[in-house]
């Protein structure tokens, strides 16, 4: 590793006498320019913001307590949005600072904010968006390239501005940044200049140098001096000087990297701590004559300091612990005191007192409490994140901002170191002979020099208004854009709405779509089953229609077989009936003949007995004639006993009916005058009876055709020699009664 000079400066003339803040007029102060640079809120819309941009000066943080909304309104010198660029922010709060540097004014410029709001990126940036840093470094070798002082004058100029001798040379960190070719005009052609970093850290109110190498693994504690002019340095630190802006950034990485490594030694975190990137510029300004010329060169040094603040967060929100706790009060103390360190010049500017700052409280404040006397110009760019979330920090961030504004320090002058008047002295002590002799030489230079000072006055006056013009107009657009960026930021609001309205009502069409072609799937299928119910349909109509032709059809054939059916039986009916009236007829004509015969008994009835006897016996010998049975009843008839009772008074029918006969409502009777009704024969005495001569036996029969028939047996009723009686049927009537519908 390379070695490593250390830095301690001696006691320096400087032109200015340092005076002290309360004694100076207003017009010899300038405010400490406060600006103020959001951060982007995530693309997605996930957190709200607590932050509105009234104008390119002016916010106002919405707070919200106990649901009532109030705005509170800050002022800044500028106002940097999420839309700003890196190159923006460098022009409106760098640059200035490197004119400045570049003249021989030294320049203090510190990101505050709390963790996560953008500092480390408005400082440093990324490669392809460099922040201000590498954009100073940039634009100071852009503008130097030409007019770095060669080997052998550098040992002139760290003689002459106190610099150290440094043999560092950056080491393989290699890092590049996008360089835009920004430039800052010279005004003075003939100067050689030499630039030197050094970086630093603050950690748990102690200093680390950076570019130094770590004992071990731990850092060395550096102290802070101040010297007779009350300059603070941080005694022994190691200052590189830088060739190119390659080699800066080397350096610088070169410093990340032992910053990341004492994170792991110390156990700490990004934010943790306070680091300091110095950016020393040492001006060579030749005024060479003749080889008799007195060298009377002047050397004019210029320092950037670029702070990049710990977050800013209190410890209650961080709810820290242990290290963390320590780490989080330390830098609570250190930014209390940088605010108590304000409040105080504050104070004394309005009371014209001279109340002491407590710069020795904290190694940061002590360390820029140079800067704050009126050693340099005071910049601070205060980080917001505009999340509700940081609204509480934010609040305290802007307060602290609003009070830093109205602290007012004393202007800077260059620092300009001249060769030390013995030597000067010594150098115009040359014999006067040589005076005499270069005299009009001397006269013409002097002449000539005039006249090109005046014309670089002229010239940098000129290149002051045009720059100031080009800054007016440039604060003006970016005021413009600021405005337009604010609107393009609403639209693509209302944009990302309407996108996301579309993107649900993109959802719901889906949605519906697939309901629809469900329900289209689901009508099919009800469809398939309405096709395949209607075949059953009309399947079935089929059968009952066919069922109601075989219907028909039966119908017909029982019709026509009912009709066959009817005419057969209307043809038997016919014949039955032909056949009955042939039987009725002929029984007609029997009986006609058995009343004839009656009568004529009646009227022989005298000789009755005799004729009987002989009709008797004539009966048992001859042989039936061709009218057989009604002869034969005649001859029966003819054959009764003679005590038979005569007609005249009256025969006494015994009538033996069924127990329960069917009651048919006749109305034609049997001929039966006198007649004893009996259902039941019980006893002998009931056919012997003197007084009955004769006897029917009333039968009820069901014929063929389910019509009733009543048959009546008659017989006569004959005593026996025994004293008993027999009864000798001679006679069957039958009644049918018939429907005449059928
Ligand atoms: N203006 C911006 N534009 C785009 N990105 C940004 C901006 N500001 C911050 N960021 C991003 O926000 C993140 C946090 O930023 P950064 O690290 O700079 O915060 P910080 O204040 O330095 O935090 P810490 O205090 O922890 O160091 C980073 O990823 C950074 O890229």
């Amino acid at each position: 590793m390379f070695a490593t000079p250390k830095y301690t400066p001696t006691p320096r003339k400087l032109r200015r006498e340092k005076t002290t803040l309360s004694s100076n007029s207003d017009s010899e102060r300038e405010p400490v320019h406060v600006y103020c640079r959001l951060r982007p809120l995530p693309e997605n819309n996930s957190v709200a913001s607590c932050v509105k941009l009234l104008s390119p000066q002016e916010i106002a943080l919405i707070c919200e307590t106990k649901g009532v909304k109030k705005e509170i309104r800050y002022k800044f010198k500028h106002i940097f949005t999420s839309y700003s660029s890196q190159k923006e922010v460098f022009d409106h709060v760098a640059y200035p600072l490197l004119e400045d540097l570049l003249k021989g004014k030294n320049g203090l410029l510190f990101t505050y904010g709390v963790t996560g709001s953008g500092k480390t990126y408005t400082l440093t940036g990324e490669q392809e968006n460099p922040g201000i840093m590498p954009r100073c470094i940039d634009t100071i070798f852009n503008t130097i390239g030409e007019y770095q002082a060669p080997q052998d004058r550098l040992n002139e100029i760290r003689t002459k501005s106190r610099t150290p001798k440094s043999n560092r040379k950056a080491n393989g960190d290699k890092i590049s940044y996008a360089n835009d070719g920004a430039k800052i005009l010279l005004p003075n052609e003939n100067t050689l200049f030499a630039v030197f970093v050094s970086y630093i850290e603050i950690y748990n109110n102690n200093v680390y140098d950076l570019l130094d190498e770590p004992n071990g693994r731990s850092f060395q504690n550096k102290i802070l001096r101040e010297d007779s002019q009350k300059n603070m340095y941080v005694n022994g630190v190691v200052e590189v000087e830088v060739k190119s802006a390659e080699e800066a950034f080397e350096v610088f990485n070169s410093g990340q990297r032992r910053k990341r490594m004492g994170y792991t030694v110390l156990n700490s975190e990004s934010s943790r701590s306070h680091s300091v990137f110095n950016i020393r510029v040492v001006q060579l300004e030749q005024l060479e004559g003749k080889r008799t010329v007195p060298d009377r060169n002047l050397i004019t040094v210029g320092r950037l300091s670029l702070v990049d603040l710990a977050g800013s967060e209190r410890t209650n929100r961080t709810q820290n612990t242990g290290t963390r706790l320590k780490e989080a009060s330390s830098i609570n103390n250190s930014l209390m005191t940088l605010r108590a360190c304000l409040e105080a010049l504050r104070e004394n500017q309005y009371t014209r007192g001279n109340k002491m700052a407590p710069y020795r409280d904290s190694r940061l404040t002590y360390l820029f409490k140079s800067y704050f006397e009126g050693d340099g110009s005071v910049q601070m760019i205060v980080c917001v994140n505009p999340s509700t979330d940081d609204i509480e920090e934010n609040l305290h961030v802007m307060k602290f901002a609003e009070m830093t504004q109205d602290v007012k320090i004393t202007k800077s002058e260059p620092r300009v170191y001249a060769t030390p008047m013995k030597r000067t002295a010594e150098r115009i002590q040359t014999p006067a002979r040589n005076v005499e002799e270069i005299g009009p030489y001397i006269d013409n230079i002097i002449k000539a020099l005039k006249h090109r000072k005046n014309k670089a006055k002229a010239l940098d006056k000129e290149i002051k208004d045009s720059t100031d013009d080009f800054r007016r107009r440039l604060v003006e657009t970016n005021q413009g854009c600021v405005l337009s960026k604010t609107e393009i930021r609403s639209l693509k609001q209302v944009i990302h709405k309407e996108r996301q309205k579309a993107h649900n009502l993109e959802v719901k069409v889906r949605d519906v779509e697939s309901t629809n072609a469900e329900l289209m799937s689901r009508n099919d299928e009800l469809q398939g089953q309405v096709r395949s119910l209607r075949n059953v349909v009309d399947e079935k109509d089929l059968r009952l229609n066919q069922n109601k032709l075989e219907r028909e059809k039966t119908k017909q054939k029982i019709a026509l077989a009912s009709e066959k059916m009817s005419q057969e039986l209307d043809a038997k009916l016919r014949r039955q009936r032909e056949h009955l009236n042939a039987e009725m007829k002929a029984k007609e004509v029997q009986l006609q003949k058995v009343r004839e015969i009656l009568n004529t008994e009646t009227i022989v009835e005298p000789t009755e007995s005799v004729e009987t006897q002989a009709d008797t016996e004539c009966a048992a010998t001859q042989t039936p004639r061709s009218n057989g049975g009604h002869q034969s009843r005649r001859n029966l008839i003819s054959s009764t006993p003679r005590h038979r009772r005569s007609r005249s008074a009256g025969e006494v029918w015994l009538e033996h009916n069924a127990v329960r006969p069917v009651p048919l409502g006749t109305v034609m009777q049997p001929t039966m005058k006198k007649r004893k009704s009996v259902s039941r024969l019980t006893k002998a005495s009931d056919v012997t009876n003197p007084k009955q001569s004769k006897y029917c036996l009333v039968a009820q029969e069901q014929d063929a055709d389910g019509e009733v028939e009543t048959k009546l047996y008659k017989g006569d009723i004959v005593p026996t020699c025994g004293g008993g009686a027999q009864v000798i049927f001679n006679d069957v009537e039958r009644l049918r009664q018939e429907s005449p519908t059928s």
